[in-house]
């Protein structure tokens, strides 16, 4: 196949952060940045936070989940997204568990409730080279990097972390009083960060509970994102601020996630949705 019109397309969320989800599986084709931004775009496409795909690849076995960002560039790991494409799976397959693969490595899922998912996310990383960070940094609970005062209360010594992904997450006391779509993009650009992050805000609220607030890489303010709540846990666990499992309140909703001590594995569970079935346009 060389273009997807009249190929079907799906539109799922998990809590608001929106996936177009296209199975490539018996129609090989590439999708390329220009593609997946066109899709991702609403005035150009059916519109989403990341473009999914279910494919074949080379040397992989099972099936392999894509992931595009709203401005086209293909990423290791999307949370939310990843539930989504685990309880697609397990429908198809008629199974309460099951396997798919990413950039960053295997995830493994888990049905829990009806439209309710669990997915192993694997085990963070914390070496600066890692995240990865553009210098050494030994300590990277608490990394040099301040924001501030012109347009924002002064925000400093963020924690950084890679789950799949880089992240960037900023301690405060009330994530309402920080003007994340300003600062988002500067630090998402910040020279520290060679791929760029994804850059939250996060408000403990109990040992046992976190707000948190989003700035995506490559697709700005989302309503959540799985991947940041993995991050926040970790990185306020490290940080003493809360235990080893916590509800991650989004602007969409609440994840669980807990970070196990036995294996250093986060598992992240949460819900998701089906909104709609397409078909691409001639245009496609
Ligand atoms: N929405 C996602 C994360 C998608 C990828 C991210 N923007 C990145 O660039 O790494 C999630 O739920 O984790």
């Amino acid at each position: 196949m060389s273009s997807l019109s009249g190929h079907p397309y799906l539109i799922m969320n998990g809590l608001g952060n929106r996936f177009v989800i296209i199975d490539l599986r018996d129609n090989p084709m590439v999708i390329d940045n220009d593609l997946a931004k066109k899709i991702a775009d609403p005035k150009t496409g059916p519109g989403c936070d990341q473009v999914i795909t279910l494919e074949h690849r080379k040397g992989i076995d099972g099936v392999f989940m894509g992931i595009w960002n709203a401005d086209g560039d293909e990423v290791g790991a999307c949370g939310n997204a990843s539930r989504c494409v685990g309880w697609l799976l397990m429908e198809e397959q008629d199974e309460s568990e099951t396997r798919f693969e990413t950039a960053s490595g295997p995830l493994h899922a888990t049905k829990v409730g009806d439209k309710r998912i669990a997915v192993d996310m694997g085990e963070p990383k914390f070496h600066w080279r890692d995240i990865p960070l553009a210098e050494q940094m030994d300590d990277t609970r608490f990394v040099d990097i301040k924001l501030g005062p012109i347009d924002n209360p002064v925000l400093w010594g963020p924690s950084t972390v890679n789950v799949g992904n880089p992240h960037c997450i900023f301690f405060v006391d009330d994530v309402n009083a920080h003007a994340l779509e300003k600062f988002g993009p500067m630090i998402e650009h910040h020279p520290l960060f060679p791929e760029r992050a994804n850059v939250s805000i996060a408000q403990v609220t109990s040992k046992h509970a976190i707000r948190l607030r989003v700035w995506e890489r490559g697709a700005g303010i989302t309503k959540a994102c799985g991947t940041a709540a993995c991050a926040a846990l970790v990185c306020a666990h490290r940080r003493r601020l809360t235990g080893r499992k916590a509800v991650i309140t989004l602007d969409g909703g609440d994840l669980a996630v807990e970070w196990r001590e036995d294996d250093n594995r986060i598992i992240m569970t949460g819900p998701i949705s089906l909104d709609e079935k397409g078909e691409f346009g001639t245009d496609f």
